[in-house]
């Protein structure tokens, strides 16, 4: 089956973007891995898929599979993507696009200077929302947030990580400098561990100043990837609540600059997270699959 598609990247976070608007596209784990490999297919993170929107009210639907060849529940630099493909594609002349993941409803807009902000959403810290199993463990509450000294095999002492979710499962570690920072050695030790019964995207986070922080995310299924948008979202989110960040951040990753903004907790509850950055088509093509 022969299968166009685009290239796209936001921050070095890549992927390959799917067109299922007019027909639908079913592509298996395999073919989907295939597309994400680097080797014999095209090679991306993560493989997105637009789809119409299945109410009134919402433009498209937007799913995402990261190149294990897994459904998630969401990617925050796909979001950048989608919104500026439905665009470049003619697909939408509306520069608030609403569109629906399998768990949550995002509002994406594109920016009359070009950038592209989402709303991505309130994080939930709820332990069965994230999922995260505490397993007995007892937190340290630092500014009234929780960090949980997970106890990790292979690591020597306890790991004290912040957890929460955009969507999808993140746990936030505070570390000196990121480029030292232990990414490869702990970031899969971390991914698996048992408290994380759906494993879980593991962020490594320096503060520079309570306006400015550098991150770099070893990914669930996906490994360590140059940005992870809902990575972002979450080291920001977390960083707030630990006292340590003001309401809007600045954060270097390896693959680009994102702007993060969260209000924190009002009267309704936690405010959505403001996510801005790049969104760039790379190239065309087709596969065979
Ligand atoms: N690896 C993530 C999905 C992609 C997230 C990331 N690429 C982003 O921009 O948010 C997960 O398994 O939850």
């Amino acid at each position: 089956m022969k299968v166009h598609f685009t290239k796209m990247q936001g921050a070095g976070n890549d992927f390959v973007v799917l067109d299922a608007t007019q027909t639908p596209l079913s592509l298996t784990p395999e073919q989907m891995r295939h597309l994400g490999d680097r080797r014999f297919g095209v090679g991306a993170d993560q493989i997105l898929v637009v789809e119409p929107g299945r109410e009134p009210g919402i433009d498209f639907g937007y799913r995402i599979f990261n190149n294990s060849g897994d459904e998630v529940e969401q990617c925050g630099n796909g979001a950048r993507c989608f919104v500026r493909y439905v665009h470049e594609k003619g697909l939408s002349l509306k520069r608030l696009i609403r569109v629906q993941t399998i768990n949550a409803l995002l509002e994406l807009r594109l920016r009359d200077d070009g950038g592209v902000t989402v709303d991505m959403g309130a994080p939930r810290f709820e332990p069965a929302q994230i999922p995260f199993d505490p397993q007995g463990l007892v937190p340290t509450l630092r500014n009234g947030f929780e960090q949980w000294p997970l106890r990790v095999a292979g690591i020597a002492q306890p790991v004290e990580v912040a957890v929460l979710s955009m969507g999808n499962p993140h746990a936030v570690l505070l570390v000196d400098d990121v480029d030292t920072a232990p990414v490869a050695a702990w970031g899969p030790l971390i991914e698996h561990h048992p408290a994380f019964p759906r494993k879980v995207n593991v962020g490594f986070l320096q503060i520079i100043d309570r306006g400015h922080v550098r991150l770099r995310v070893f990914e669930r299924d996906a490994g360590e990837t140059l940005a992870c948008g809902t990575g972002a979202c979450a080291a920001v989110v977390a960083g707030i609540r630990l006292g340590l960040l003001d309401a809007e951040v600045e954060l270097q990753a390896r693959g680009g600059v994102l702007y993060i903004e969260w209000a924190g907790k009002g009267v309704e509850g936690y405010a959505p997270v403001l996510m801005t950055g790049p969104a760039q088509t790379v190239f065309e093509g087709e596969i065979e699959l």
